[in-house]
């Protein structure tokens, strides 16, 4: 059996998504300073996946994807929706785990707009054959990338669920009528999403000025490509995490 978990106010949550902007940019910093063999990520990325794979079996063994971790695997079976029963209900304010995932569109985006991004032609790695490929250094980064902005998309779970919270009959009855497209109407904050891109743009001017100002080993256009990759990669992670919130609603009374 599975706990009950209820979901913090919205105030809170959108404090928990502010604070992944950091680690979310500076591993593209790290990411975006790599060379890049870009067969990896040819025929729908097979390479990254097959490396995904192996990791995320380890992964899952120590309970990364468990109930409430709000954390998927991109390559696992994912975990089994929750069923509202009389017995066993899901009063609003409490977690309903549903059956989408947003990973598919993760690696869409992160294969056709991201890796373009990856074009340094230098490496902070130094090999004593002057190579600047490194595939494993360039796949764990990704990995920690993927996984990152997996886990900030699928906090729209419950930035869902305390939406639903906070106007139960609303939502109930475009829940009632499946209705997508009024669901996006009621969950979409156009002034809080300008608040996330403006807050990504200024994590993106730091962290490319720190690792300027501490001498490290970039390419000329590194200040304005991490500023560029990372508008677009908002612009993307709001998105998908709307996506996961009316997906959510959708089979909240399920
Ligand atoms: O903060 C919210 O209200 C959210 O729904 C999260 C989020 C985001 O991804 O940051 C997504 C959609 C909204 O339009 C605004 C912001």
């Amino acid at each position: 059996t599975r706990p009950v978990l209820t979901v913090p106010g919205l105030v809170q949550i959108r404090d928990i998504l502010a604070q992944l902007e950091a680690p979310i940019v500076s591993t593209l910093t790290e990411r975006i300073n790599l060379a890049t063999n870009h067969s990896l990520y040819a025929n729908g990325g097979q390479e990254l996946l097959s490396f995904l794979k192996q990791r995320e079996v380890v992964s899952a063994a120590s309970g990364r994807y468990d109930y409430g971790k709000l954390e998927y695997p991109f390559t696992q079976p994912l975990i089994a929706p929750d069923i509202s029963t009389p017995s066993n209900p899901f009063p609003p304010g409490r977690f309903h785990q549903d059956s989408f995932s947003g990973n598919g569109n993760i690696t869409a985006f992160y294969i056709d707009t991201l890796v373009p991004f990856f074009s340094s032609p230098t490496s902070y790695y130094y090999h004593l054959d002057n190579s600047t490929i490194d595939d494993d250094a360039v796949l764990n980064l990704d990995a920690t990338l993927l996984a990152l902005l997996s886990h900030r998309a699928h906090i729209g779970k419950i930035v869902a669920e305390t939406k639903y919270e906070s106007n139960v009959t609303g939502f109930t009855t475009l829940i009632e009528a499946q209705d997508s497209a009024g669901t996006r109407v009621l969950v979409t904050n156009t002034t809080q999403e300008a608040g996330v891109s403006s807050q990504a743009f200024t994590a993106a001017a730091a962290f490319s000025d720190a690792w300027l100002d501490a001498g490290a080993l970039v390419s000329n256009d590194f200040a304005s490509n991490l500023q560029n990759a990372t508008a677009k990669l908002f612009r993307e992670l709001i998105d998908i995490t709307t996506e996961i919130e009316i997906q959510y609603l959708l089979q909240r009374l399920n």
